[in-house]
């Protein structure tokens, strides 16, 4: 494949080229420019952009529905863009409105270059899926979420992975949940999202029932989690799981390492931490070199350009 043409591989396209190989993707949470630059470090093939930690570190608030469409948007075209060959996964929550909101907002992350997201049935003002008393809107009124984002992606042309995803296991149960995901993947989902697993049993039930189908399951492993159902992704892999989102991956160490950090400052205890890092190593990760080396670039230029004239 040429550079030109491999440029030119849309982020759906590249998510779905992830997708077909078989095995399980396993996408660490990212948030921010820093937490996405340190996922690409680490060279993952695909990142997920968290609205828990979007929440927590865009607007300082816990993830429940507070942060807008643009703000999402804002943050995922960011994201998206500072490496468009890995493909990034953006929760879009409720889609942020009504039919007309989940229609924008779709649009937005086609042109921001999400390569897929992720779209519930709680109601708009929503809570992580993880907490306790969550309310999820009916059958009818999920699906016009997922039809109005199949008709956005009809729309531009564009071959962005939908993702449904239910929060009813905590609310109406296994059957109804599964119900509700067979029912959006007939809508135009390529992947489902059964939010919230915490036993094996529903693991099995949830992956066997799609099993064959063609339609991708994912699996959300909130580290920390009381109502999570733990697996790692070699096991992941042998339940026929197609996604795995560690949307905490980045946030919890943040959380630990920094309070420490704070707390000692805060106590006058500031000591020569062997494994601490530079200023110049996480700039470096900040690509750092790349726009040093457009700046020489510019500068060769400029003095053959001066060269050239005199
Ligand atoms: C996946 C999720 O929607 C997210 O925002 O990352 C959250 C995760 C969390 O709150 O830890 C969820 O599971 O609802």
């Amino acid at each position: 494949m040429s550079h030109q043409q491999e440029q030119s591989i849309s982020p759906g396209r590249r998510l779905r080229q992830l997708l077909a190989t078989g095995k399980t993707l396993v996408c660490p949470g990212v948030y921010d420019g820093f937490s996405a630059r340190m996922a690409l470090a680490a060279g993952f093939d695909c990142l997920y952009m968290t609205g828990a930690g979007v929440s927590m570190s865009r607007i300082g608030m816990a993830d429940l529905g507070l942060t807008t469409q643009t703000e999402m948007v804002d943050t995922a075209s960011m994201i998206a863009n500072i490496d468009p060959k890995i493909p990034l996964i953006a929760d879009a929550d409720t889609g942020y409105g009504t039919v007309a909101n989940v229609f924008r907002t779709v649009e937005r992350y086609i042109t921001a270059g999400v390569a897929g997201f992720h779209l519930e049935d709680q109601v708009v003002t929503k809570k992580c899926g993880h907490l306790k008393g969550k309310e999820c809107v009916s059958l009818s009124e999920y699906l016009t979420r997922i039809k109005a984002a199949v008709e956005a992606r009809k729309t531009r042309g564009s071959d962005i992975v939908i993702i449904a995803r239910t929060d009813t296991l905590a609310t109406h149960g296994l059957d109804e949940a599964l119900r509700r995901l067979r029912a959006a993947a007939e809508v135009g989902a390529d992947v489902v999202f059964l939010e919230a697993v915490s036993t094996k049993e529903q693991l099995q039930r949830y992956c066997d029932a799609f099993r064959g189908t063609g339609i991708v399951t994912l699996h959300n492993m909130v580290q920390g989690s009381a109502q999570a159902y733990e697996l790692t992704p070699k096991e992941a892999e042998q339940y026929g799981i197609g996604i795995m989102l560690y949307p905490a991956i980045c946030l919890l160490p943040a959380y630990v390492g920094i309070t420490k950090a704070l707390r000692d400052l805060k106590s006058g205890l500031i000591e020569k931490d062997s494994e601490t890092a530079s200023p110049a190593q996480i700039f470096r990760v900040c690509g750092m070199n790349e726009i040093q080396e457009v700046d020489r670039k510019v500068d060769d230029w400029v003095q053959k350009f001066e060269t050239d004239k005199t």
